[in-house]
């Protein structure tokens, strides 16, 4: 069957990265988590003293950018991939609240965006993948055969998000999150380049209501569509 080009997009912390990692695994796609690449660049700000307050030092991370190596690697345990920065598994620390609440800010940076699209495009250049983040369907892969938009009301998208730190052993209460969750999105739907908005043809889904097995088969409802208009 003909590979096609998967396109999840949508607000934090609803569920995206979840049924974009099912599908593909079920499908046999690449999955990317953009996302991560965005919080593997905060991470390397954080480490190297580059935030002052909410102001990045934009001389010395245009410098670093070119050669800072950003790639995923399988877990051969759980089979899901894993984030690593110049060779050093990051996967975990690119998670917590202090990259989450720096983030938005480096993303919205026009060279950093540049470079991050660019190797996106690079990745997907074969199709057969599945990426998942803000602006994938409407500037990575305008031309995606399937297109979603995920959307979830922030206090239910503050809980799913908690919930997971918790489990985890993270720092975090329930406020701070939703208070993320919410500067994240008005700053992903408000900046310049590449704002955070709905493709004028994804599929828009709100999985407020919805369990992450109804949301799996819902979307490989949506992928046995297009993969049969194909
Ligand atoms: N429909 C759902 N119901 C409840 N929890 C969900 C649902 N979808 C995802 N989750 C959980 O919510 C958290 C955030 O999901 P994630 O896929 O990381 O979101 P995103 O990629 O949009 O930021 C995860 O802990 C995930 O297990
Ligand atoms: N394609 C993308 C993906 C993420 N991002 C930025 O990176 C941040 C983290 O993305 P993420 O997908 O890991 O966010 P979560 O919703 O998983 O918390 C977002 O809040 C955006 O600021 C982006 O600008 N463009």
């Amino acid at each position: 069957m003909k590979k096609i080009t998967i396109a999840i997009d949508g607000f934090s912390s609803c569920g995206k990265s979840t049924m974009a990692k099912d599908l593909a695994r079920e499908i046999g796609y690449i999955y990317i988590d953009s996302g991560a690449m965005y919080r593997a660049v905060t991470l390397y700000c954080l480490r190297h003293g580059l935030f002052h307050g909410d102001e990045v030092d934009t001389d010395h991370l245009k410098t670093a950018l070119p050669h800072l190596n950003i790639s995923f690697k399988l877990n051969p345990e759980t089979g899901r991939p894993q984030t690593y920065l110049d060779g050093a598994l990051v996967e975990d620390d690119i998670r917590t609240l202090a990259v989450s609440s720096k983030v938005s800010i480096v993303a919205a940076l026009d060279f950093v965006r540049e470079a991050m699209v660019s190797l996106q495009q690079q990745m997907g250049r074969e199709k057969g993948i599945v990426m998942d983040g803000r602006d994938i369907g409407t500037t990575v892969f305008p031309d995606a055969e399937l297109k979603i938009f995920v959307t979830a009301s922030p206090e239910i998208r503050a809980r799913r998000r908690y919930d997971e730190l918790q489990a985890k052993g993270e720092e975090g209460s329930y406020e701070e999150i939703l208070e993320n969750v919410k500067e994240r999105d008005r700053i992903d739907t408000s900046r310049t380049v590449s704002p955070l908005r709905k493709a004028d043809d994804a599929i828009e889904l709100d999985n407020s209501h919805m369990t992450i097995s109804e949301q799996k088969e819902w979307l490989a409802a949506q992928f046995r569509k297009a993969t049969e208009a194909e």
